[in-house]
């Protein structure tokens, strides 16, 4: 029997998500475009009745926007916000900035593949010769987490977010559910796949067909003990999402826009 709702979505299109670059934890603001995602999707939200008592973003400003906007679309700008790098998207080291087509270009699209879609592939970590290496590692914000910068990622895969971010999941977000909160996370296309692995016990073959859209919200039933007692629910026109799945799948392909 159903007990909780939890709502994940993966924040509205980025600057760099319309570029086709990897964007991962440079702190790209949203689109135009994504700005419209997200008040739709709040509008969404609101015509279906759904009411939030805590939002969860990552520390990056595209999932901390997308949350106000869905949140003022919604009139409940009063819900507390809390904000965690363990819910930042993957970090994807060396790749950041990086143009996806450009590198199926020069290394193939099966390859591509693999560092956007594998579950145990690390791409390449990032060093102190990075373009973005020093406006991230330099950042304010980073020094406010539970751990050392030092020990921030340089590069991660898939199952490393999920390391990340399964102690923040158990310790501070389980918590607030099981209190009979519902809570909304504005996240990124990977750190909400890891979420949904590990809830949805999907395997690590099958983890590499799961890509979400931007600024669609996904709602989970769970059970008491946090499983999922339906599919996950992709709300919203859902030949519009299929098509929105499928754009983002071919931004690893040679011949997706914006080289
Ligand atoms: O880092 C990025 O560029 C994208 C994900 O890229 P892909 O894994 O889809 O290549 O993350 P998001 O836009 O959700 O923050």
């Amino acid at each position: 029997m159903s007990k909780y709702k939890l709502f994940l979505l993966r924040h509205g299109e980025g600057a760099w998500n319309k570029e086709n670059r990897f964007c991962s934890w440079v702190d790209q603001k949203l689109s135009e475009n994504g700005v419209v995602e997200a008040q739709e999707c709040g509008r969404l939200l609101k015509e279906n009745g759904y009411q939030f008592d805590q939002v969860f973003t990552s520390m990056l400003s595209r999932s901390i926007r997308t949350a106000w906007l869905v949140l003022e679309a919604m009139g409940q700008e009063w819900v507390p916000v809390t904000k965690c790098w363990r819910l930042n998207e993957r970090h994807y080291g060396a790749l950041i900035g990086l143009n996806r087509a450009a590198m199926a270009l020069n290394h193939g699209e099966e390859q591509v593949k693999k560092w956007r879609r594998s579950y145990d592939v690390t791409p390449p970590p990032i060093d102190e010769s990075h373009p973005y290496y020093a406006e991230i590692y330099n950042d304010r914000r980073y020094s406010t987490c539970d751990i050392p910068k030092e020990e921030l990622p340089k590069s991660e895969s898939l199952k490393e977010v999920l390391d990340r971010l399964l102690p923040y999941w158990n310790d501070v977000i389980v918590p607030v559910i099981k209190s009979g909160r519902t809570v909304l996370i504005s996240g990124h296309g990977n750190s909400c796949r890891a979420l949904l692995k590990h809830l949805e016990g999907i395997s690590e073959t099958e983890i590499v067909n799961v890509t979400l859209p931007t600024g669609v919200p996904i709602l989970l039933e769970l059970d008491e003990d946090l499983r999922p007692v339906k599919p996950r629910q992709l709300l919203g026109d859902q030949a519009k999402i299929q098509a929105a799945i499928k754009m983002v799948e071919d931004q690893g392909k040679v011949n997706a826009g914006n080289k």
